[in-house]
């Protein structure tokens, strides 16, 4: 049998397969402020029983946004003693906080979030050209990251008398031009200052080619999808199912089909979860509303299966699965010195996981609320155990006794803040 000996653990997993811990960079845990929506509590704990050993946890939903350093503080205070698992932070771009960018990478966050369209929350204001511009002076030189939520606003013919409880009406309401137009603002930017961007949740297949001919043209970009996009599409979303509405929408299974071919051919770099949960209520199930739903979705427990069941079939293999929810995402927050990889002097992060065993998605579900469009279906790929710095934090349904993860900050040496 394989015996794992890991730090003072001697792990009998058979012939489970160890991998390296998954690195989930695209979180939102929503706390403090909105923690009856997640946690850091059962959010770490939902990752740790999907193999999941780092999260990077966005700057909203919480209140307050991590958009100062101030916040930041706030943010680690909230998080303190309550992490099963590693964890580091996003740090948000809003109108006008540009004097606090570089005080937040001096004091460690992975890097920043913006968005170009309505971000659900009044407190997380979407930037404007203007403001991009102001905080891309800001990051000039600093080494760091800025993510774009990539959805614009396009003028929309609405369709007046369509119905809300269709999928078609919210979907028709969210088109690819969006995500065209604000991915066209992002290649822009990005060439021009020439500091590291990264497009969260790619929906639409449709700039694809807009975002590779920036790549080769030598714009420091690149790009994520999540395991909703790859594993749902809009033709299967029943009328009023609400659990499926999430920004940018998913879209058709041709669309999914593209996206699954750019993976293959390295034009997409990573796969995340986007785990974005709230309270039961603000999804609308009881009148099935699309336009008045919160879009979110919660995944985090599940994106490994995810991934595995819908990439075993297509061709994908193993080490793909290290590669797309390890060390390109390792990579993204910068945390692929210690992290994503099992090499020498890196963290002992493992997932011990069966590829061949198949589960049903039901009542174990660790995310606070037990709301997800995955509800009942049958995956594969089981999560044996998973181990933190070499410390079992969670085994086939049991987890440590006390919450072992670590707040990660990466300050940055003061030669990079130029
Ligand atoms: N405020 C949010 O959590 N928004 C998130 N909601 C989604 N994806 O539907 C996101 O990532 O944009
Ligand atoms: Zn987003
Ligand atoms: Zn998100």
């Amino acid at each position: 049998d394989a015996m794992t000996c890991v730090a003072l653990i001697v792990l009998d997993v058979g012939d489970s397969l160890v991998m390296p811990g998954i690195v989930d960079c695209h979180v939102h845990v929503n706390e403090p402020g909105r923690s009856s929506w997640e946690g850091f509590w059962t959010a770490t704990r939902a990752a740790a029983a999907g193999g999941v050993t780092t999260i990077v946890d966005m700057p909203l939903n919480s209140i307050p946004p991590t958009t100062t350093l101030d916040n930041l503080q706030d943010k680690m205070e909230a998080a303190s003693g309550k992490c099963f698992v590693d964890t580091a932070f996003w740090g948000g771009v809003i109108p006008g906080n540009q004097l606090e960018l570089k005080p937040m990478i001096q004091a460690g966050v992975a890097g920043f979030k913006c968005f170009l369209i309505h971000s659900g929350v009044e407190e997380f204001p979407h930037v404007t050209d203007k403001d991009l511009h102001t905080a891309m002076e800001q990051l000039q030189g600093t080494g760091s990251v800025l993510l774009f939520h990539a959805e614009r606003d396009v003028p929309l013919l609405s369709e007046e008398d369509a119905d809300p409880k269709d999928y078609s009406t919210f979907l028709n309401s969210r088109p690819d031009v969006m995500e065209l137009e604000a991915i066209r603002t992002v290649t822009d930017l990005c060439l021009h200052y020439q500091v590291r961007c990264h497009i969260v949740h790619l929906s639409s297949a449709q700039p694809l080619e807009l975002i590779q001919a920036a790549r080769q043209a030598g714009a420091p970009l690149t790009v994520e999808t999540t395991h909703h996009y790859l594993s749902l599409s809009a033709e299967h979303i029943p009328a009023g199912a609400t659990q499926f509405k999430c920004c940018p929408p998913i879209r058709g299974a041709a669309n999914q089909e593209k996206l699954w071919s750019a993976l293959k051919d390295g034009h997409i770099d990573m796969v995340v979860s986007d785990h974005s949960p709230c309270t039961p209520d603000l999804k609308r199930l009881d009148t099935g509303d699309f336009t008045q739903a919160w879009g979110g979705i919660s995944s985090l427990q599940f994106g490994l299966s995810l991934f595995w069941t819908s990439a075993s079939k297509r061709g994908f293999t193993l080490p793909d699965v290290a590669r797309f929810l390890c060390q390109s995402t390792a990579r993204l927050c910068r945390l692929d010195n210690q992290k994503g990889s099992l090499v020498p002097g890196h963290d002992a992060d493992l997932v011990i996981w069966d590829p061949e065993k198949e589960f049903e998605v039901k009542a174990s579900i660790h995310h606070k609320h037990k709301l997800t469009p995955y509800m009942g279906l049958r995956l594969r790929g089981e999560v044996c155990a998973t181990i933190v710095r070499g410390r079992l934090v969670y085994k086939r349904g049991s987890f440590s006794p006390l919450p072992l993860g670590k707040h990660l900050l990466l300050p940055q040496g003061k030669e990079s803040l130029t």
